[in-house]
């Protein structure tokens, strides 16, 4: 099976292309084998890149645990970049289906005709708590809600874009806060579906720094979806304005939660780092 390794963001997957190839039916077992990072190529997850009946192609994502998900900011403009710079799909403005629906992109190129720039339509946020899911509300919004973590207390902000948030505002997004609770809140009773965890300084109303704990998938260094649900929940606790500058650890997106159309829009990068064969039959 070939493989291509690529990361937004230092958000890093292993994609396969699913147009050329048919791949092991068993995705959970080949996403929790080919993310090991020592025993296999190494990644957050694997993505499956995949022809579609109602899109220029279908991005299906699996976690690192084998778990899939709805949604992936990351992922989606390398699935872009994918397509056309491997020809399954030449447009500049794309489609693609996703768990959470179909999604536009405007791909960027640059003098060498590859892409290197993504803007991805992310669409509306969901805020309703029983559609993200969580039941630390009856009824309605969860926006700045006081709650205790394992003893700690907190205010929160929950917001799906097609995968479940929680965004925390933090002073200092410690290793002991990220590390140390992400997994716990990841795996709270209240988050029926488990819940990706976002923990944010604000640094201005215009940029904030993100530390992400992620769902099935534990710290990564960038997380679009979620830097999407933080750009929300920024504006809705008055903490930061509609466009925002997101620094996360392997490097910035840009995020505009557009008042109009209520969708957020996203714009980074994405890179292709390698290519290989994998041969389930050299697996002792
Ligand atoms: N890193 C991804 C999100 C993965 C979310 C996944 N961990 C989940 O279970 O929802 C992103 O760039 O949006």
């Amino acid at each position: 099976m070939k493989f291509t390794k690529m990361h937004g963001a230092g958000n890093d997957y292993v994609y396969v292309d699913c147009f050329n190839q048919t791949i092991p039916d068993n995705v959970a077992e080949l996403a929790r084998k080919i993310s090991h990072r020592h025993f296999g190529v190494g990644g957050d997850g694997l993505i499956c890149i995949r022809p579609s009946d109602v899109a220029d192609a279908r991005m299906q994502m699996l976690n690192a645990d084998g778990s899939e998900s709805e949604m992936c900011g990351n992922g989606i403009r390398c699935v872009a970049k994918f397509a056309y710079d491997h020809n399954l799909a030449r447009k500049k403005s794309m489609r693609i289906e996703t768990g959470a629906g179909v999604l536009d992109l405007e791909l960027s190129t640059g003098d060498d005709d590859l892409v290197h720039e993504v803007t991805v339509d992310m669409g509306a946020p969901e805020l309703e708590a029983a559609k993200i899911p969580t039941t630390l509300t009856d009824s309605g919004r969860v926006v700045d809600h006081a709650v205790e973590f394992d003893g700690h207390q907190f205010n929160v902000t929950c917001v799906s874009m097609g995968n479940p948030h929680c965004v925390i505002f933090v002073e200092k997004a410690t290793d002991e806060l990220v590390l140390g609770l992400g997994p716990k809140i990841e795996n709270d009773p209240r988050f029926p579906h488990r819940i990706n965890v976002e923990f944010i300084e604000v640094i201005s109303p215009t940029e904030v720094r993100q530390r992400t704990w992620e769902r099935g998938s534990g710290e990564t260094w960038a997380c679009g979806t979620g830097a999407s649900a933080v750009c929300v929940a920024g504006v809705l606790t008055g903490r930061t304005e509609r466009t925002i500058l997101n620094h996360l650890l392997g490097g910035d997106l840009t995020l505009q939660w557009d008042e109009a159309s209520d969708h957020v829009k996203m714009t980074g990068g994405a890179t292709e780092v390698f290519s290989g064969d994998w041969d389930e039959s050299l697996d002792a």
